[in-house]
């Protein structure tokens, strides 16, 4: 299948005054991803790492200390092909924003005006963005509503007058008002309860059910699990593993060592903490910068950057070590450590030839 958003070597710098001198923060750096329509991809990693940066440039809503280096195409059905990142502010405020990505944000406070209704709001947009006939809003607009499973009875409601959660729900019934067909979630369950947070994913897995595109950003791995087809792992800026939902949460698991502790550091897991802090974005190390907090590193690491191979950026990834009596031989890692020892080939013969037959 085409990509609906094909982003190519993305990087972004900010400029910042800090301590009378300028810095230069590399928030995200070389990110390249395809996403195809019915196709959840989720961007995990720890605070910091970039991923709401990534959002903002592929949303032309990056603050003016900001530059970009790289492509975002989006194509749509039915229109020309857009650059994201090249593109003006008023193709994107026009033509791009709400109507062809739609965002769902981490906070909705500032994508809902306090002094009108829901109703009013949700009005509103319907009548902007798809150009419905006032006489249609009455029933346009708790269908919007119901989109994003926010009830009906408090569409007449201020939004300092729902929880959390449910004025979340009203931002997400917005930004899903016209049908984008690129969706951007950025921490869409953070702050919910259980209950909120499992409806909350089912709307959003049947909005990729019906063949919306959506770029999931979180820290909510157990949400990620339950929505996406993919998983990109950003550590420091950069994407370090890119690989299937499938084989990230289940078996073989995840190749590159941070992203095995980010799967470890989960309760429903081991629960172990990462230990160690991620980098200073505007001192990263010229090799890999998890090396300082990686237990598999060596002195190439510190010193060399990994590129992205087969998914994985790293110099030492996870070998999945098979099972002797079902798979072929145990091969990489484990391999060198039997070398000379009473390892499973001197020490069952017998086992070795039947493998090999
Ligand atoms: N306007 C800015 N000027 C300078 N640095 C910025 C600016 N906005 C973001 N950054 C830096 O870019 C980095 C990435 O921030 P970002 O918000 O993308 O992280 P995140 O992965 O979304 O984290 P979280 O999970 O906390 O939302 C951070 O180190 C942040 O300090
Ligand atoms: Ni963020």
């Amino acid at each position: 299948m085409t990509a609906l958003l094909s982003v190519r070597d993305l990087s972004v710098r900010f400029t910042v005054r800090r301590a009378r001198s300028w810095h230069r923060v590399a928030a995200v750096t070389d990110v390249t991803f395809d996403l195809a329509p019915g196709e959840c991809l989720a961007l995990v990693g720890e605070s910091g790492c970039g991923k709401s940066v990534l959002a903002s440039a592929l949303l032309g809503l990056l603050p003016a200390n900001a530059a970009t280096a790289g492509t975002a195409l989006l194509t749509t059905t039915g229109a020309d092909g857009v650059d994201l990142l090249s593109a003006g502010e008023r193709v994107l405020a026009e033509r791009v924003r709400g109507r062809r990505v739609g965002l769902i944000p981490q906070s909705p406070a500032g994508h809902l005006t306090p002094v009108r209704t829901i109703r009013s709001q949700l009005a509103e947009t319907i009548r902007e963005l798809t150009g419905r006939p006032r006489a249609e809003l009455g029933a346009a607009v708790p269908a919007a509503a119901e989109r994003a499973a926010f009830p009906a009875d408090h569409l007449d409601r201020h939004p300092h007058e729902l929880s959390g959660g449910l004025a979340q729900r009203a931002a997400t019934a917005l930004a899903l008002v016209a049908d984008a067909p690129l969706l951007l979630a950025d921490e869409p369950t953070t702050g919910l309860d259980r209950d909120l947070v499992e409806r909350t994913v089912t709307e959003l897995r049947r909005q990729v059910d019906d063949g919306h595109a959506l770029l999931l950003i979180t820290h909510d791995l157990a949400a990620a699990e339950l929505v996406a087809d993919r998983v990109a792992v950003m550590y420091a800026g950069r994407i370090v593993e890119l690989t299937d939902a499938a084989s990230f949460f289940g078996s073989p698991g995840p190749r590159h060592p941070y992203a095995r502790r980010l799967l470890n550091a989960l309760p429903t897991r081991a629960f172990t903490p990462i230990p160690g802090m991620p980098p200073e974005l505007d001192a990263l190390p010229s090799g890999c910068a998890f090396a300082p907090r990686c237990t598999a590193a060596t002195s190439v690491c510190a010193t060399d950057l990994p590129p992205l191979e087969n998914g994985t950026a790293c110099h030492h990834p996870h070998t999945p070590i098979l099972n002797l009596a079902t798979d072929s031989p145990i091969r990489g890692e484990h391999t060198e450590s039997a070398q000379g020892s009473t390892g499973p080939s001197s020490e069952h013969p017998e086992k070795n030839d039947a493998l090999s037959s």
